[in-house]
């Protein structure tokens, strides 16, 4: 059975999708852009402030499924400019305390709100 996972603590949708679905044990976050959900804005500063805000948006999620990123089994990564791959990749390392998740990373052309990155993740209960 599906169930929806939402939180105030992360940005709403800005479109036809929920934050989260849990479903046979397995939670697909939607892709997470680096919006702070207090200010609707992007923190101010390049691609390792805008993963980090991400990541933040991630973990609120997360938490509201009682899990953490140590539950993440799969990430996939867009970013608006491959330039972005190394600080994003700072970032990102940082995120994780034991083996980290696979994943995917793209750069494509355009990501929603002119963002630098956006985030989707898939957790394992
Ligand atoms: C931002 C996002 N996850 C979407 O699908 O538009």
């Amino acid at each position: 059975m599906k169930k929806v996972i939402a939180t105030d603590k992360a940005p709403a949708a800005i479109g036809p999708y929920s934050q989260a679905i849990e479903v046979n044990g397995f939670v697909f976050i939607s892709g997470q852009l680096p919006v702070n959900p207090a200010t609707g804005d992007f923190p101010d500063g390049d691609i390792k402030e805008q993963t980090a805000q991400s990541f933040q948006n991630i973990k609120a999620i997360l938490a509201e499924a009682g899990l953490t990123t140590d539950n993440i089994v799969k990430t996939t990564v867009f970013l608006s400019d491959i330039a972005y791959f190394g600080g994003m990749n700072e970032v990102y390392a940082t995120q994780f305390t034991g083996t980290f998740p696979a994943r995917s990373a793209f750069a494509v052309k355009d990501l929603p709100k002119g963002a630098m990155v956006e985030i989707e993740v898939i957790a394992s209960r």
